[in-house]
């Protein structure tokens, strides 16, 4: 006996969440509990505003049609991968069929890369709170390209000269032209450079980002360009890692192809969040210890909402939002 339901939840945001120029005021998602035999397992299917192509009104049809199948016998995995236009589905229901089979251990990876608002003093509080990794190194995201690409290298410089056990990751969502990615370089002393992991995604396009690579020896990372159609994992010069972030890519087993494609060529694979809940940042922290255990997951995204939805993420002190205050939407008869 299968038995699936679909709730329905929108979680309040912090003030001043933008993304890609919109406001996000609420988080909404689905979250989806299986039950069969006495076991049952959770999945959250959350398309981002500005970032998945599917909308949630999209979404819940699919996994309705989907879970109706599961009930009367269909294998969870072959439904899940049958959504791959719908990324956010197929993750959301390979997450719970994966849980459901007792596949997804449940040691969660405890290292997260903070994410740096731009506040140089709040990085160095949070910074001192942190363990170092496996190598005795704090690892710590900062956003850049939001303002003055000159000041970004100087903020950078600051923080690593100031930190020294200090590596960062950068992020500049492909905003920097050429000249611009060249004022930030110029700005960040070449035997600093190395202390940046990587930079995501420097410029517009992709032969952009490797000349960048390439003139300033700042390693570079993928993450819009994962999700382009007919991207492949290539190991290249200059290129330090990929960005899976599973709520935009697929099913856990798409997931898992590009973590082992990453990996035989020697790249980093990090598991990112798209904003998911308490319950699906939980998840992805699972599959970070469990696919990547050497690569700190960027999942420091809980504080940007008022809540946590069902699961705990040790140590906040956001209120949880229980399943008994959430809107049911959906129940297999
Ligand atoms: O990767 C992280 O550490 C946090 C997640 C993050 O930055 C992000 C979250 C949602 C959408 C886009 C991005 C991004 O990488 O730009
Ligand atoms: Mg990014």
């Amino acid at each position: 006996m299968r038995r699936a339901t679909v709730y329905r939840y929108s979680l309040p945001m912090e003030a001043g969440v933008v993304l890609r120029n919109q406001r996000l005021k609420t988080r909404d998602g689905l979250l989806v509990s299986l039950w069969q035999d006495d076991k049952t397992g959770w999945g959250e299917i959350a398309p981002l505003p500005g970032f998945s192509q599917e909308g949630l009104p999209q979404a819940q049809d699919a996994v309705q049609h989907g879970l109706s199948q599961w009930v009367q016998g269909a294998s969870l995995t072959a439904v899940a991968s049958a959504f791959s236009s719908l990324p956010s589905v197929a993750f959301g229901l390979s997450c719970a069929d994966a849980e459901l089979r007792g596949e997804l251990p449940e040691v969660m990876s405890l290292r997260c890369a903070p994410l740096c608002h731009g506040d140089p003093n709040e990085l160095y509080a949070r910074l001192g709170e942190l363990p170092g990794d496996l190598f005795g190194k704090k690892v710590a995201k900062v956003k850049v390209g939001l303002y003055e690409s000159v000041g970004d290298g100087l903020n950078v410089s600051m923080l690593l000269e100031a930190l020294p056990e200090l590596r960062l990751r950068l992020d500049a969502n492909r905003s920097w032209t050429p000249v611009k990615a060249e004022g930030f370089a110029r700005h960040v002393a070449p035997e600093l450079r190395s202390r940046i992991a990587f930079i995501e995604e420097p410029c517009l396009t992709r032969e952009q980002s490797r000349d960048f690579a390439r003139t300033t020896g700042i390693k570079i990372a993928w993450d819009e360009s994962v999700r382009e159609p007919g991207f492949t994992v290539q190991a290249e010069p200059g290129l330090a890692a990929i960005i899976i972030k599973p709520t935009l890519t697929g099913s856990l087993l798409r997931c898992r192809q590009l973590i082992a494609q990453a990996h035989a060529g020697g790249l980093e694979a990090v598991i990112s969040s798209s904003i998911e809940s308490s319950l699906g940042l939980t998840q992805l922290a699972r599959i970070a210890q469990w696919l990547t255990p050497d690569a700190v997951p960027g999942l420091d995204t809980l504080d940007l909402m008022q809540a946590q939805l069902v699961r705990q993420w040790p140590g906040s002190a956001l209120p949880l939002t229980d399943v008994s205050q959430l809107e049911k939407v959906w129940q297999s008869k």
